[in-house]
């Protein structure tokens, strides 16, 4: 079943909406059952079918690159410099680098049961990237929109490659996905952004996985880029079924991190309203969070007030060397938006916000390779010297 997050009202699972007809506000699939022991997942594969018992479609039939079970990765040097204890989740590490694997996954199996012939979306990079490769996968057409010059080079190539039908729209991101949701609501397409509650449940696995590295406990603390809005709701939703089903005690506190130039959640928050005002214009090197109007902008809120959380803002130039910091100390590349959590992160614990010794895990969503532009430009240029020992040895003393 699917029900509207603001006035309850419900739909059939095999009906094709994304907005509620009664108030217009985003839907959410209700977990029904929670009788099942943890036990259950014992000895199964690490990927995120390992749960497919809270996961609302059939999974034998399911349109799969075996997504999930990602890295969960300790970060002792930066952890103790900041005096916490720090873990990344390394979301690069899915089939196509991003997160949206683990929705695309759950997504193209109920277009599969659907029976639609043709899915879409608006992206920044990553959605696109995740769906074209889905959809090859499951033989379907597909259509995405992107903003005119704003796609970070890796994630372009990959749409493209996946054979997907790029339209590249002059216009931000909030334009695309108006005119994408457009051509859903006409039945043109099925559209498979985060508003799409499908997506979602395929998201949820990351708070899934992160309590079972940690021994079935919360972390005190997850914090995570938000642009759309929809990864933070969806693994809120994770932490809360697996706390309602009685697996753990405790909740964390949903923490998200917003770019300076694309941060209407913050806004929000700060403004202690539930009532997100889009920002116009949004800008950020971390093109994947240029986001000025999150469609989940209300399952977000309620997850950072919910688990007693917080949202800050970062500087762009904050994110670039939060980036280099976890590349260089602790070996982890991750793409600008991925950085944002750190960022975050270092933020808050020089504001006292984080508390010494508190159990952070932020979420690193995307790779470092899938914007080599900005990686390379954070760097200075490889020596150019011939291959002469000699040479060699000379330039490697000069250091
Ligand atoms: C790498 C990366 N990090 C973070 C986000 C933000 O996630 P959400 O839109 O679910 O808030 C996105 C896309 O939106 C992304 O591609
Ligand atoms: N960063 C996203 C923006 C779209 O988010 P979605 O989760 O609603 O699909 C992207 O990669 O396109």
């Amino acid at each position: 079943m699917i029900r509207c997050v603001s006035c309850g009202e419900e739909y059939d699972d095999d009906e094709i909406i994304y907005n509620c007809k009664k108030c217009g506000s985003i839907l959410e699939v209700v977990t029904e059952d929670y009788d099942i022991p943890k036990e259950t997942f014992e000895g199964r594969r690490d990927n995120l079918w390992k749960y497919k018992e809270f996961l609302p479609v059939d999974a034998d039939k399911k349109v799969s690159l075996d997504e999930g079970g990602t890295p969960f990765v300790p970060c002792p040097t930066l952890g103790e410099e900041l005096g916490i204890d720090l873990y990344v989740k390394v979301e690069g590490s899915n089939p196509t680098g991003s997160f949206k694997d683990r929705g695309m996954t759950l997504g193209m199996t109920k277009a599969m049961e659907l029976g639609v012939d043709t899915v879409g979306c608006a992206s920044t990079g990553n959605t696109s990237a995740s769906l074209s490769a889905y959809a090859a996968r499951a033989g379907k057409r597909c259509i995405v929109f992107l903003p005119s010059g704003k796609v970070a080079l890796g994630k372009l190539a990959q749409a493209m490659f996946h054979g997907a039908e790029v339209v590249s729209i002059d216009g931000n991101f909030d334009e695309a996905l108006k005119a994408m949701t457009q051509l859903a609501e006409e039945k043109y397409l099925y559209l498979l952004n985060s508003i799409n509650p499908y997506r979602l449940e395929g998201q949820k696995t990351i708070g899934y996985e992160v309590v079972d590295h940690l021994g079935w406990e919360s972390p005190d603390r997850i914090v995570l880029p938000v642009g759309n809005a929809g990864n933070i709701s969806a693994i809120w939703k994770g932490v809360s079924e697996f706390h309602e089903a009685g697996f753990i005690d405790d909740l964390p506190m949903m923490t998200g991190i917003q770019a300076e130039g694309a941060c209407p959640i913050v806004n929000a928050f700060n403004q202690h309203t539930m009532k997100m005002t889009p920002v116009e214009n949004p800008e950020t090197v971390a093109t994947a969070i240029r986001i000025g109007a999150p469609v989940s902008s209300i399952k977000a809120l309620h997850a950072i007030y919910d688990s007693n959380g917080f949202a800050q803002t970062v500087s762009d130039d904050e994110i670039l060397a939060a980036q280099l910091e976890l590349a260089r100390k602790e070996g982890v590349g991750v793409e600008p938006a991925s950085a944002a959590s750190i960022a975050g992160v270092k933020r808050l614990v020089n504001e006292g916000e984080i508390d010494k010794g508190e159990k952070v895990v932020c979420i690193v969503t995307g790779h470092l390779l899938k914007d080599p532009n900005t990686a390379i430009n954070a760097c200075t240029k490889p020596k150019e010297v011939s291959a002469d020992l000699n040479k060699i040895k000379e330039l490697l003393l000069n250091k």
